[in-house]
């Protein structure tokens, strides 16, 4: 696990290097400013990690207990649902990655032997539907869909419907993440989570944001106003493997106090990891320090 996480964070590791080759037991500050500003940490917090510290030289252990304080709200996972089967409505932006990131977790409680169904709520556009259901043919998985324009909530309320007569334990929902206007997606969105309740009392239970790790500032706007819109439960961050912004996590995770469940490393349905605070914390450092100060 750990590996996968350091493979994810590759081109982040890369780019830290460069700007710090030479792997020390101490850095100053202006270094760490270059290094963390280099990982695409929001200048704003890269400001308070700095304050926070007090000597000009840093050690690993002084750098990780800051960076862990930023990740305080990050390691929280969702209550259990005892009252199967368990809705996840899936949220964000076109291109976040929201139809990959459905088929990782499809694949991730099949693997726990839980039986899957999808269902494509993104009817306004048919390319999401055609995507979502070349997903779930490979992998194997029902899905409820229908044709472009049609009402997402029906697609939501059928699935759920569909879930429950087959006694399977998980619907993944898609949802579109754009209309005409953002007062309509509201609304639609509002919607669906209303029809989810009527089908299934308690649903949708969890309202997963997917956020583009290589996005910085506009994902943290973009999950302040899913949040505004209908709540947000938790967050995926994903395509770190392509990007050296990985220390964009820590501002996301700051500026939005939400759990951040998983995190995307890559294009494939096993590409997805469970965030650990630890895990990425200890990549970034060892980056920075090198593995052999670890611990
Ligand atoms: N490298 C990498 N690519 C990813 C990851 N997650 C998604 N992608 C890619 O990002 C692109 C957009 O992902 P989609 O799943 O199509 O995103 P979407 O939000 O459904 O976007 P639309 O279909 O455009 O609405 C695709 O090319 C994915 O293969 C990831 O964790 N790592």
């Amino acid at each position: 696990m750990f590996s996968f996480i350091k493979k994810g964070l590759q081109k982040t590791i890369e780019a830290i290097a460069a700007i710090a080759p030479e792997k020390k037991a101490k850095i100053s500050k202006d270094e760490l400013e270059n290094i963390l500003l280099e990982a695409d940490v929001e200048y704003d917090l890269v400001e308070i990690i700095l304050r926070e510290l007090y000597q000009n030289d840093i050690t690993r252990d002084q750098l990780r207990s800051k960076l862990l304080a930023t990740l305080a709200y990050a390691q929280n996972s969702l209550p259990d649902n005892p009252n199967k089967p368990t809705v996840t409505l899936i949220i964000g932006v076109n291109g976040a990655g929201k139809t990959t990131t459905i088929a990782k977790l499809a694949q991730h409680h099949l693997n726990k032997g839980e039986r899957v169904i999808l269902g494509a709520g993104d009817t306004f556009r048919a390319a999401a539907i055609e995507q979502l259901t070349r997903w779930a043919d490979k992998l194997d998985v029902p899905i409820v869909s229908s044709r472009q324009g049609h009402d997402p909530s029906a697609v939501a309320y059928d699935t759920i419907e569909s879930a429950k007569a087959r006694g399977f334990e998980q619907v993944i929902i898609d949802t579109a993440g754009r209309l005409h206007t953002q007062t309509n997606l509201g609304n639609e969105l509002k919607k669906i989570v209303r029809i989810c309740d009527k089908a299934h009392t308690g649903a949708p239970h969890r309202k997963i944001l997917i956020l583009d790790g290589t996005q910085g500032s506009s994902a943290i706007a973009q999950a302040k106003a899913f949040n505004e819109m209908i709540g947000v439960d938790g967050i995926i961050i994903t395509k770190l493997d392509g990007t050296a912004k990985g220390g964009s996590v820590f501002s996301i995770a700051y500026a939005l106090s939400l759990p951040i469940l998983y995190i995307g490393v890559g294009e494939q349905p096993e590409h997805l990891i469970p965030f650990d605070k630890y895990e990425f914390v200890d990549g970034i450092l060892d980056a920075i320090f090198g593995e052999e100060t670890a611990k």
